[in-house]
């Protein structure tokens, strides 16, 4: 799914309306899935206040208070009756409502936090057109309704945030419980600074101009179903172990046997047709009896001292690695001589880091750094747009794939383009996750993925097994090891 900035969804409403839908009508489009979504969510709610702007925001909440009047709900209308200059579509919704003597029209200021009934909050101030921070009357109010505990809905985006950008710091923010965005997914729900206020979003089509959508450019894409289903290559029947490929997992150190274990369990769980763990012998009797299918080659006593080069294999180096100066000179040494594409991941990147021998790493090859391993490598960032604009930058002149770990991984190709996952949860912030999804990128690219497409369906992949293990275990209680054990279960939803 394409992610647009405000401008192009702006242009893409204009070409709409040019396609012959009117504004008005789109605004009405707008409110009606709106209240669909609402009807199908709220079913125990009958009253609804609804917060409106003088744009079209405000106008799709004027629309949508309408709507829900005329199905019976209680409703009741919030406006700055100070300042009255609705936008023309806007308008046009105002005067509806007036005419409904059953819905009552309040000043910003009427609103008391001191509510009795089930009530819910929809949030229609401001929506892709915020162009500075939140001030005045409008600001107060949003910091009055947060105080409140009241469900609250936001239609198309958190009042206070901007689509495409960072806020600053001491911004005001409408937190909202679920954000009805329309058409597309907008950056900031993606970022940690500014996501942290939609709640969980639901995006409804409103039916905008494919062509427009068709022919936008943008760097920016959500890793949606409809990707994933290209991606994914159901196993061939007539085929044998060495069909699907040779992972090497390349780590462990005395005492992080478990970080490579976990690597080299999840290659397996993900179709890895030949799985070598190289590994120190301290782990050896460790490996070797929790995962029979795994070949151990072993490197080094309570470290690894050499990275042996295998040929027609993928290498996932890190997990558990370690930073011991024989390690260390292990890696620059098969990095020299390895020029085919490996998967980099945690002391791997640190000892580059430390190294700032990031010209060792061989073209295509894929880095999995966390925001602390990014920074390492690369450089403090103020935020994290600056972050993904900086880790564009090191892809393209890299030529390498970075996977980027946060609560909305994001992958940033050689050509600049910039994949968001929106599977997984906060369940899988735990010491192993990593471990876990070098394993499977490393399986995938052996099983002859594009490096992009593996990368893609990886992270998809690990987060919908986050996502089957949180639903068995809770997400405090959900380890690692039961996410390799969920895989499985995606790979048969997708079957
Ligand atoms: N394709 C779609 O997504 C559709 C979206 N719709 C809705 O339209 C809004 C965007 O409407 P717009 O009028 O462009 O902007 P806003 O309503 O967000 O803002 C109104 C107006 O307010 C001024 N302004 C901006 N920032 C501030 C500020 N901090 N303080 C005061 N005033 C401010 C500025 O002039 C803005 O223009 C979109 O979010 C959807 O809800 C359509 O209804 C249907 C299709
Ligand atoms: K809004």
């Amino acid at each position: 799914m394409k992610i647009l900035s405000s401008s192009q969804i702006k242009s893409c409403d204009i070409a709409t309306t040019e396609s012959g839908v009117s504004s008005l009508n789109l605004m009405e489009r707008a409110a009606a899935k709106c209240v669909e979504w609402i009807e199908m969510n709220f079913k125990t709610t009958n009253r609804f206040l609804i917060f409106c702007g003088t744009g079209n925001n405000g106008g799709d909440g004027l629309a949508t208070a309408r709507m829900l009047y005329e199905k019976g709900f209680d409703v009741e209308v919030y406006i700055d009756r100070a300042n009255l200059n609705f936008k023309a579509d806007a308008e046009i919704n105002f005067r509806k409502i007036k005419k409904i003597s059953g819905i009552e029209i309040k000043d910003f200021s009427d609103f008391s936090k001191t509510i009795k009934e089930k009530t819910v909050l929809i949030d229609a101030l401001f929506g892709y057109g915020l162009n500075r921070k939140l001030s005045g009357k409008v600001k107060n109010l949003v910091e009055t309704l947060n105080q409140t505990t009241l469900p609250k809905v936001s239609i198309d985006i958190p009042t206070g945030l901007f689509a495409d950008k960072v806020i600053e710091k001491d911004s005001v923010v409408f937190k909202a419980d679920f954000t009805l965005t329309f058409q597309f997914y907008k950056r900031s729900f993606l970022h940690p600074e500014t996501g942290r206020f939609c709640g969980k979003t639901e995006v409804l089509d409103i039916d905008l101009d494919s062509k427009f959508i068709e022919d936008a450019k943008t760097d920016y894409f959500v890793i949606d179903n409809s990707i994933i289903r290209k991606i994914y290559k159901p196993r061939e029947d007539f085929s044998n172990k060495g069909t699907f490929g040779k992972s090497i997992l390349v780590g462990g150190s005395y005492g992080k046997i478990g970080a490579v274990l976990m690597s080299s369990l999840s290659a397996l769980r993900t179709g890895s047709g030949l799985t070598f763990t190289m590994a120190p012998d301290c782990g050896n009797l460790i490996l070797q009896s929790q995962i029979p299918e795994a070949m151990f080659i072993s490197s080094g006593k309570n470290y690894i001292c050499k990275i042996e080069i295998q040929d027609k294999a993928i290498y996932g180096i890190g997990p558990g690695l370690g930073k011991e100066k024989q390690t260390q000179k292990a890696l620059l040494e098969f990095l020299k001589s390895y020029k085919n594409p490996v998967v980099l991941d945690a002391d791997a990147l640190n000892i580059l880091a430390e190294n700032q021998n990031l010209n060792l790493i061989p073209k295509h090859s894929v880095i999995t750094p966390h925001p602390l391993e990014f920074e390492r490598l690369f450089g403090k960032t103020e935020n994290s747009f600056d972050r993904i604009e900086l880790a564009k930058e090191k892809a393209k002149d890299s030529q390498i794939f970075i996977v980027l770990k946060d609560h909305h991984t994001a992958i940033i190709t050689p050509d600049k383009k910039v994949y968001y996952n929106i599977t997984g949860n906060s369940g899988m912030a735990k010491g192993g996750s990593g471990d876990v999804l070098t394993g499977i990128i490393t399986s995938l690219i052996s099983q002859k993925y594009e490096i992009k497409e593996a990368c893609i369906f990886s992270v998809w992949l690990h987060g919908k097994a986050g996502d089957f293990a949180a639903e068995e275990f809770s997400r405090e209680s959900m380890l690692p090891t039961d996410l390799i054990n969920k895989i499985g279960e995606v790979f048969k939803s997708l079957n």
